[in-house]
């Protein structure tokens, strides 16, 4: 398991790209027949991706979190940024198509990851194969399992077309929806020509929050902004791959293309709108 210690805002100023990168990207989660997860403490929040590939992937206990069974002590949010998909929990069977979100909570021992069956299911995105983004964070009771299908959630319609920012957001495991301990968790897309997300930015630190950008074409790259609102910094960042955003950072991005990003929060509380707005004219 990747590991990476918390960070502190005065470490900014001295580092490079390559140290920024190494802190606060999490470049390749997603390869075929792999389970591969990183451990942040910020927050305690592991990020993961599971690439099935053809084959059924168990989602296993880690020596870095001390645990029989990876949801002993923790809870987990799934989006399938691929195909349509299977996780299976304890025996329980859910179909995942793509953009799909599925909730499990503390205490289910086994989760297997897994392809759809081509026969079982419809969807065109079959044959593409699912690729599961996993955002987990330490959990003191059990909240039922709960699956939502893409679009579900409960919507906001964000941003302008003038300002180059017009988006959905889509939220899925927060206060109002599928209830956890702490995580919230959603998609947000951006509306073609749209190429800003969270703009004007902000922090809430309160919460650590992680971005998986996708659907984002091969070619095109976000420009990710981070850092506290007086000394930002920004990592250029390609489809399929996360950023850890501490409580004290920005996370705002701007795309050469428009594209999709999973959002996911975990920290003292929950309420979504608890945000430190961070005023464009105060950015440096
Ligand atoms: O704290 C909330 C998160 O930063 C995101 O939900 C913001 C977002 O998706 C957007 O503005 O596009
Ligand atoms: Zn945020």
């Amino acid at each position: 398991m990747d590991q990476r210690y918390a960070t502190n805002p005065t470490q900014i100023p001295g580092m490079t790209t390559s140290d920024l990168r190494a802190q606060y990207l999490v470049p390749e989660l997603f390869v075929p027949g792999e389970v591969r997860v990183t451990y942040t403490h910020h927050d305690r929040i592991v990020l993961g991706g599971a690439v099935p590939a053809g084959s059924d992937l168990e989602l296993t206990g880690y020596p870095e979190i001390r645990s029989d069974y990876f949801l002993e002590h923790r809870e987990l949010g799934i989006i399938n940024v691929g195909g349509t998909g299977t996780v299976t929990a304890d025996g329980e069977v859910y179909t995942l198509v793509t953009g799909a979100c599925l909730y499990l909570g503390r205490g289910i021992r086994s989760v297997v990851f897994a392809d759809a069956v081509a026969s079982e299911t419809t969807s065109p995105d079959t044959a593409a194969g699912a690729q599961f983004y996993l955002f987990s964070a330490p959990a003191h009771t059990s909240y039922p399992a709960a699956l939502v299908s893409p679009g579900e959630g409960t919507v906001r319609e964000l941003g302008d077309q003038v300002t180059s920012n017009r988006r959905t957001l889509n939220q899925y495991i927060h206060e109002n929806g599928v209830q956890s301990c702490q995580i919230v968790m959603g998609v947000t897309s951006l509306h073609p020509g749209s190429m800003w997300n969270t703009m004007p930015a902000h922090t809430h630190d309160r919460r650590t929050e992680c971005y998986l950008y996708f659907d984002l074409p091969e070619d095109a790259r976000v420009i990710h902004l981070l850092g506290e609102r007086d000394e930002t910094r920004h990592l250029v960042v390609a489809d399929r791959q996360a950023i850890i955003s501490p409580s004290w950072s920005l996370h705002s991005g701007v795309g050469t293309s428009a594209y999709s990003f999973v959002w996911a929060m975990a920290g003292e509380n929950q309420a979504f709108d608890d945000m430190d707005a961070a005023p464009v004219s105060e950015l440096k």
